[in-house]
C-alpha cells in the first residue's frame, strides 16, 4: 500500500510500538540470507553485565518493541538466553543474553566457543549504581575474551542515563572511559579497544547505540555509505537512513553527522507509516502486507522540511530528510531512488551468492544516477 500524507502534526513515541509483530509478513523479493546462511555462521552479539543492570531490556525493547515500562516486570535471567534475530538479511545474527553473575571458572563454561564465533561484546553498566564493581567484572570479561579472539569489538553501554543529568552524563561517561582503559593499561592490553555509548531504553539512544554496534558487522557498511553518499548529493537531500524496518536500527547512513532528533524524527515516521497500514492496510482476516514494494509515505512537516520513506527490500526502508524546495525535483529523487535501489539489490545479491564485496563496488560506481540540475552523469 502506499500512503501520502500533508502537513500532520508529529508527536514522539519513545520506540513504543505494540502493533508491529516480529513475524510480520513482508513482501518477498530479494534472496533471503536466512536461507543461504546457517545459523551457525550470523554474527553473534553477546550481552554481558552485572544483575539488573539492564541486558534482558535492552533486548526486549529493541527486538521485540516491549515497551520501556513493562521491562519493570522482567525476571533475572538464569541461563545464556540466545534470541536469533533475522529481522533482515543485513541484520541477521543471534543475541545471547547472559545472566548477571557468569562464573567465567565454572568448568562448564566454555569461553572458546563462545568467544571464537562472537562478532560483538556489549558490556552493559548501571550509571545509576556504584560502577566500581562492574569495572572490574568489564575487565575480567573483556580481557577473557581477548585472550580467545582479539577480533570481537568491545563496545561498553554506560546505561540507564535517563536518571542523570546532562553534567552528570559525562562526568560518568569520563570516570568510566578513565577508568577502564587504565586497568587496560595496566594489564598491558592496550590494543584492545574499548568503545563507550551513553544509552536509556526510555529513549532513542539505545536504539542509535545498538545501530552502530550492528553496522561495525556489516561487511557491506563502506559500499553502502558510498551510495547513500551518491544518492543524496545528487538528489538535494539533506540526511538519509536505510533502516531496518522492524528494529529501527540504521544499517547505514550517508557520511554527513548524525544528530539525535533526526534520527528520532525518522523512527517515528516509521512507526506512523506501520502502525496505519497494519490498521488500515491489512485485510479484515488479518492476511495481507504492512510493508511491501509499494510501501511509500512522505510527511511535509511545518518547518519547510520534507520527510521520504520508501521501501528498499522487504526488510528496508530508505528514510529521507530533505527541504520542500528540494522536493520540487521529486521525479528526479524518484529516478536516482531506482538506481539507488538497483545498486542495494546487487549488494544483496552479491552477499547472497558470496562474492567479492569489491566486485559489487566496481559494478556500482558505473550506475548511472541524475545530477540535481537534471541531467544525467
Ligand atoms: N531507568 C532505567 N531503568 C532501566 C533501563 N533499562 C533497564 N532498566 C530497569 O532495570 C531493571 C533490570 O533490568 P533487566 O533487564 O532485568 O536486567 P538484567 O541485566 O537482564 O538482569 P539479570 O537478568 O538479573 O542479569 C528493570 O527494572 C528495568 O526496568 C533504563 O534504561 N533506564
Amino acid at each position: 500500500m502506499s500512503i501520502q500524507y500533508d502537513d500532520p502534526t508529529l508527536t514522539g513515541s519513545y520506540g513504543v510500538v505494540g502493533s508491529f509483530p516480529k513475524s510480520f509478513g513482508y513482501g518477498v523479493d530479494v534472496p533471503d540470507m536466512e536461507e543461504v546462511s546457517s545459523s551457525a555462521d550470523k554474527p553473534r552479539i553477546l550481552l554481558m553485565g552485572l544483575r539488573r543492570s539492564g541486558k534482558s531490556s535492552i533486548q526486549k525493547v529493541v527486538f521485540h518493541k516491549m515497551s520501556p515500562n513493562e521491562t519493570l516486570f522482567l525476571e533475572s535471567t538464569n541461563k545464556i538466553y540466545k534470541d536469533d534475530i533475522s529481522s533482515s538479511s543485513f541484520v541477521n545474527f543471534q543475541i545471547w543474553d547472559f545472566p548477571g553473575q557468569v562464573d567465567f571458572f565454572d568448568p562448564t563454561f566454555d569461553s572458546e566457543m563462545i568467544f571464537k564465533g562472537t562478532g560483538a561484546l556489549i558490556f552493559v553498566i548501571d550509571a545509576q549504581d556504584d560502577y566500581v564493581e562492574a569495572l572490574g567484572r568489564l575487565h575480567l570479561t573483556v580481557s577473557r575474551a581477548y585472550k580467545v579472539n582479539p577480533d570481537i569489538n568491545f563496545e561498553v553501554f554506560i546505561h540507564k542515563v535517563d536518571g542523570l543529568s546532562d553534567d552528570h552524563k559525562i562526568e560518568t561517561q569520563r570516570d568510566i572511559h578513565q577508568r577502564a582503559n587504565d586497568d587496560l593499561a595496566d594489564a598491558a592490553l592496550e590494543k584492545l579497544h574499548l568503545s563507550f555509548y551513553l544509552t536509556s531504553i526510555y529513549d532513542h539512544s539505545i536504539f542509535e547505540a545498538f545501530s552502530k554496534v550492528v553496522q561495525k558487522l556489516i561487511p557491506q557498511l563502506p559500499t553502502l555509505e558510498n551510495l547513500l553518499n551518491i544518492f543524496i548529493s545528487h538528489s538535494g537531500i539533506e540526511k538519509a537512513f536505510l533502516f531496518d524496518v522492524v528494529s529501527k536500527i540504521y544499517i547505514a547512513t550517508d557520511s554527513s553527522p548524525v544528530d539525535m532528533q533526526s534520527y528520532e524524527i525518522c523512527c517515528d515516521m516509521i512507526d506512523v507509516v506501520i502502525d496505519v497500514s497494519c490498521i488500515y492496510g491489512l485485510m479484515e482476516d488479518g492476511s495481507g502486507c504492512a510493508y511491501d514494494k509499494e510501501s511509500l509515505a512522505i510527511i511535509k512537516l511545518n518547518n519547510t522540511t520534507v520527510l521520504y520513506l520508501k521501501e528498499v527490500t522487504k526488510f528496508l526502508a530508505l528514510v529521507c530528510i530533505l527541504r520542500e524546495e528540494s522536493f520540487e525535483r521529486k521525479g528526479l529523487i524518484e529516478y536516482n531512488f531506482h538506481c539507488f535501489r538497483k545498486a542495494i539489490h546487487e549488494v544483496f545479491e552479491v552477499g547472497a551468492s558470496s562474492q567479492c564485496v569489491s566486485t559489487s563496488r566496481n559494478n556500482l560506481t558505473s550506475l548511472k544516477y541524475a545530477a540535481v540540475n537534471g541531467s544525467a552523469i
